[in-house]
């Protein structure tokens, strides 16, 4: 494979493999070492994970690895208010994926609480995280062609609010007019400070898109990947 040429701000470290299921298993392998390595200095560790289709060798791989999953914490960057039934739920993606195996022992942490809109279970929320260490210790995101990562959406109203640093929530309700469903999605201030921070992608389009954010990387609310775009960042990509 001829490696894809990006100009990516210093000190991201970038991992292209010849297929998804190669570079799932190197995030993978990567992801389990250091959550161990979490688990040898900390009592409990924790993982943020993103949904939609690029994850799942993903998370099955992870599923498969030996690390003390009893102690370590789950929970999804984002999700969309559908219930837990629906295809597009990224919490069943995670149960019927991630929460597999030996990580079938893990805690998942729900981010969607019961309400019928996200504003109203926002509360609920909260409280299902008021246990989380900060920083998180591992982050997964995604990201889509708009430039949206977890659901910080161009084109959601609450947009400035979810990637204001100073908003010490960490869960914001999202409304982008361009989705379907509404959403709830951790807040940028939350997730800027896991102490690793990987971007899964898939497809010549998400490097197409990644070329773009990286073109003009001071406007984030055009495209909030942007903000993730910093040294310490890890790269997987696969055609
Ligand atoms: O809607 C979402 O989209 C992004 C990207 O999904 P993909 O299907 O292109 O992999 C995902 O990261 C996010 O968690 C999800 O809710």
């Amino acid at each position: 494979m001829k490696t894809p040429e990006l100009d990516l701000p210093s000190g991201i470290e970038t991992h292209f493999s010849e297929t998804p299921q190669e570079a799932a298993q190197q995030l993978a392998d990567t992801v389990a070492e250091f959550l161990r390595g979490r688990l040898h200095s900390a009592e409990r560790a924790s993982l943020a994970v993103s949904g939609g289709s690029t994850p799942l060798p993903f998370f099955q791989a992870l599923s498969r690895k030996t690390l003390d999953w009893g102690r370590v914490d789950v929970l999804l960057v984002d999700e969309r208010w559908v219930d837990e039934t629906h295809e597009d739920s990224n919490t069943k993606l995670v149960k019927e994926n991630l929460l597999q195996s030996n990580a079938a022992v893990a805690q998942f942490l729900s981010i969607k609480q019961s309400g019928s809109t996200p504003e109203e279970s926002l509360g609920a929320a909260e409280t299902e995280l008021t246990n989380l260490m900060r920083p998180l210790d591992v982050l997964v995101l995604g990201m889509g062609n708009d430039g949206h990562t977890a659901s910080l959406f161009p084109d959601a109203p609450e947009l400035s609010h979810a990637m204001n640093v100073k908003n010490r929530d960490a869960l914001a309700a999202m409304t982008p007019p361009s989705q379907t469903h509404e959403r709830i999605t951790l807040t940028y201030a939350l997730m800027r400070e896991a102490r690793f921070i990987a971007l899964h992608l898939k497809g010549n389009d998400k490097l197409e898109t990644l070329k773009r954010a990286c073109s003009r990387p001071n406007d984030v609310l055009e495209m909030p990947v942007r903000g993730f775009l910093k040294s310490g960042l890890r790269v997987y990509w696969s055609p």
